[in-house]
């Protein structure tokens, strides 16, 4: 099929290449130009496991090309959306990004054509965008939802083997589309209207999201009985209705995902005159969870005030370079206002502009660098790089009073507090 694909950030950037992987001819229209221009060469903005061989096989072999031009959108027979859709301050979906590309759409396109939201919209906007953007063209332009899941990371694996494909749609023909553009797929199908497609993404971020607050609040009043998390959190998961994924305690959720759709779903509820509770706790749950960790860390060490203190990990999560909503970036903030001087280092993470204003601190080369003369070390992103590393290196490096936060309780306790270090961990008590 000929494809058009919307804006090549995470979501569109990889479904491009595996649908050119799949056989599909493929145009993406990425409105960034230096991004645009990398693409073309074949070299990736990002770092995404296994997307850099997709990319050049695509671009080598004339299935997948990039433009900056939207009116390369003409003549596909599918135009996928996956514009960015970020949070305001106040929490609102900031739809000025689907706003733009669907006044070039209702321009441009040439029909009948097949447009796939991918991006993650608030419910009841494909109805609302067909009435303000396709009403002339109504019948010709078949709007469809298709939430997209992927993890950061392990996005290309998510993308062939998903465990599910969404897909709300007004007519038959549209969701036969979709299922011919996901042919090489293996996935259930679940087919429903547009808003509840469009419900279904938010509530699985949510869902999960309240799995990380509600795991951290038991974490937190592990600490205050004497309870260990680790052991708590595995025997609950072990029973198949609650499920052991997603019940790691640790510095709470990041990430380009979790934290703005929660408040936007959180933003939406109000506005439709529902008071959300549950959700406003898991937020503010995990807005907490960053603070705790550096008023312990206070505690440790009696005052933050002129203390050296080494951050471990800038990114989201391992596997990926991207530190939007990054708890350590909050973190460093934090115990840079405590009076604390912050130095850092993270294998992979790239300070780009997306993540917002940066907080101060020396980012190193190598963690040993960043551990030289720090009273304490924090564990951010539980990299594999971390369990790895030298700690007797480490020890003779650091300074007294010699704490190790592990704020993703990652480390071996018995093994770095054999070392001589304080070791903290979250919910352990
Ligand atoms: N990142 C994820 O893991 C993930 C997973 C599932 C769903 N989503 C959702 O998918 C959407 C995209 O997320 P992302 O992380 O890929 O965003 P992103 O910000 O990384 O990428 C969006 C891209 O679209 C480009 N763009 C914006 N307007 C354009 C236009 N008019 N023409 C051409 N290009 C344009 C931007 O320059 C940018 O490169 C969001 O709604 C997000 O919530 C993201
Ligand atoms: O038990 C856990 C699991 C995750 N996290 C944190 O939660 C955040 C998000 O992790 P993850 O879900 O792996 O990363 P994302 O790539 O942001 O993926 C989420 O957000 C995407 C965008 O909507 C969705 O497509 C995915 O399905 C959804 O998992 C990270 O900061 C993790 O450190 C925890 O603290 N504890």
């Amino acid at each position: 099929m000929l494809v058009s694909v919307i804006g090549a950030g995470y979501v569109g950037l990889v479904a491009a290449c595996c649908l050119a992987n799949s056989g599909h001819r493929v145009k993406c229209v990425e409105h960034d130009r230096s991004k645009c221009e990398m693409l073309a060469g074949g070299l990736l903005p990002f770092y995404e496991e296994g997307l850099g061989d997709l990319l050049a096989r695509g671009v080598k072999g004339g299935k997948l090309s990039f433009s900056t031009e939207i009116e390369s959108i003409k003549n596909t027979e599918i135009i996928i959306v996956a514009v960015g859709t970020p949070s305001r301050p106040d929490g609102k979906v900031d739809l000025g990004q689907i706003f733009g590309v669907m006044t070039d759409i209702s321009e441009l396109a040439t029909e009948p054509v097949t447009l796939i939201m991918k991006s993650t919209v608030p419910p009841g906007l494909g109805l609302q965008l067909q009435k303000r953007f396709l009403f002339q063209k109504s019948g010709k332009i078949a709007y469809v939802s298709n939430p997209e899941f992927l993890r950061e990371g392990r996005a290309v694996k998510d993308w062939y083997q998903p465990e599910r494909i969404v897909v709300g749609a007004e007519t038959p023909e549209a969701v036969e589309t979709v299922k011919s553009l996901y042919s090489d797929i293996e996935a259930p199908f679940c087919v429903m209207d547009i808003s509840s497609a469009e419900m279904v993404k938010y509530a699985s971020n949510a869902f999960l999201a309240t799995k990380i607050s509600f795991i951290n609040e038991i974490a937190n009043l592990c600490e205050l009985v004497g309870a260990d998390i680790i052991p708590v959190a595995r025997a609950v998961g072990m029973d198949g209705r609650i499920g052991g994924s997603f019940l790691q305690a640790g510095l709470g959720y990041g990430g380009s995902c979790f934290p703005k759709d929660t408040k936007g779903l959180d933003f939406i509820s109000t506005l439709n005159g529902h008071t959300f509770n549950l959700l406003k706790a898991v937020i503010e749950v995990n807005a907490r969870q960053r603070i705790l960790a550096v008023r312990k860390l206070s505690r440790l060490l009696d005052s933050l005030c002129g203390k050296k203190i080494a951050i471990l990990g800038l990114s989201f999560k391992p596997g990926t370079d991207d530190t939007r909503e990054s708890p350590s970036l909050d973190i460093i903030r934090m115990l840079g206002d405590e009076g604390a001087e912050v130095t850092a280092y993270d294998p992979m993470a790239v300070l780009r502009q997306n993540a917002g204003p940066l907080p101060e601190f020396t980012l190193c080369g190598d963690p040993l660098a960043a551990l030289t003369s720090s009273h304490a070390a924090v564990i951010t992103t539980e990299w594999r790089e971390f369990l790895d590393m030298d700690w007797e290196k480490a020890w003779k490096i650091m300074s007294p009073p010699r704490v190790i936060l592990d704020g993703r309780n990652c480390l071996d306790p018995h093994k770095i507090k054999s070392l001589g270090f304080q070791y903290a961990g979250m919910g352990r008590a």
